[in-house]
């Protein structure tokens, strides 16, 4: 599924729609180069599920947990690693709610992970330069009738 975003707002909003809609237990990776997009679309992941508090960049935190929304969210980043260490995270007891309350868990820099969920929902930014980004959603996983459980395509 492709959704044009013309400008920030149009990538805070699918994020908030996605933070509205998604289930307990939703894992999103995100890809896209520096600046695509990916931490102001979980900006608007935050707002969706009620987040009060300013989501910033974990990218020297790694994660950053919020849980006064309607779900937990886990935001990480993974530019600043590779390999060993992010299987040293464990990061699948966040997606299976391990030592943790399950909630959704945003992931930056996708591309580094050696291993992924089962299901997921992979949101590709793209910079279109003038004309803003360009999100390309793939709902991998789960039930292939449903290649949309959010409903997203048809709000936009
Ligand atoms: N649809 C859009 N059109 C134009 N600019 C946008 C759009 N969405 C986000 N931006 C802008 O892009 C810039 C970079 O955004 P952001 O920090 O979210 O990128 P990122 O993918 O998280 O980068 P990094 O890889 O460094 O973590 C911000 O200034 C943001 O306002
Ligand atoms: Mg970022």
């Amino acid at each position: 599924m492709i959704i044009d975003l013309p400008d920030r707002e149009a990538t805070v909003n699918l994020g908030e729609k996605l933070g509205q809609t998604l289930a307990s237990g939703s894992v999103i990776l995100l890809k896209g180069d520096l600046g695509a997009g990916k931490t102001t679309l979980v900006q608007g992941i935050g707002l969706g599920l009620g987040i009060q508090e300013p989501i910033a960049s974990p990218t020297f935190t790694l994660v950053n947990e919020y849980n006064e929304g309607r779900l937990p969210l886990y935001h990480l980043d993974l530019y600043r690693l590779q390999g060993q260490d992010i299987e040293a995270l464990y990061l699948e007891n966040y997606w299976q709610g391990i030592e943790v309350d399950l909630g959704i868990v945003a992931i930056e820099w996708s591309e580094r992970l050696t291993f992924l969920p089962e299901n997921y929902l992979e949101i590709t930014l793209l910079d279109r330069g003038e004309q803003g980004r360009r999100a390309l959603l793939n709902f991998v996983g789960g039930d292939e009738k449903n290649s949309d459980p959010t409903g997203i395509a048809i709000s936009t």
